[in-house]
């Protein structure tokens, strides 16, 4: 089965307000939100490819990101580990710049069932306020 390296950030302000990203109803875990980010190309580290992604997907330019953890998951199509990342500091203003639906919620609000299986030890993690 494909496995795929998928760069993901976790975009936080100082409200403590991370913005979310709705999956197409076209794609893989269709209609889950997430963070926003995507599959690492061949040549590049991680965090390039996350910097490359959130510019892609969300319009900002990452200055700093903090490699906060991993989480494997096997779904029925493809397997998958993510490499998230704490980014809370960037320029711009993040958008849904491919058109996806996106909010901005407060970090103890965020839903693990709302997420793709692979997010939920991750999101447990942050209603915990254990990041
Ligand atoms: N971006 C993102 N992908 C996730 C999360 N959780 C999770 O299981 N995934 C899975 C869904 C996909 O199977 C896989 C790759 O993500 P993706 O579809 O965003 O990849 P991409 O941006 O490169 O998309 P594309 O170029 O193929 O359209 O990771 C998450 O929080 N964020
Ligand atoms: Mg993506």
């Amino acid at each position: 089965m494909k496995n795929l390296q998928v760069a993901v950030g976790i975009i936080r302000n100082t409200k403590k307000e991370i913005f979310l990203t709705q999956r197409a109803s076209t794609s893989h875990m269709a209609n889950k939100w997430e963070f926003p980010g995507g599959k690492i190309e061949a040549g590049e580290t991680a965090l390039e490819g996350l910097i490359r992604e959130l510019m892609e997907e969300t319009g900002i330019t990452v200055t700093e990101a903090q490699p906060i953890g991993t989480a494997s998951h096997t779904y029925q199509e493809v397997s998958v580990t993510l490499y998230f990342y704490l980014v809370e500091q960037w320029a711009g203003e993040p958008w849904g710049k491919e058109g996806q639906p996106q909010r901005w919620i407060a970090q103890t609000d965020l839903k693990a069932d709302e997420f793709p299986p692979a997010n939920i030890e991750m999101v447990k993690r942050l209603v915990k306020g254990e990041l």
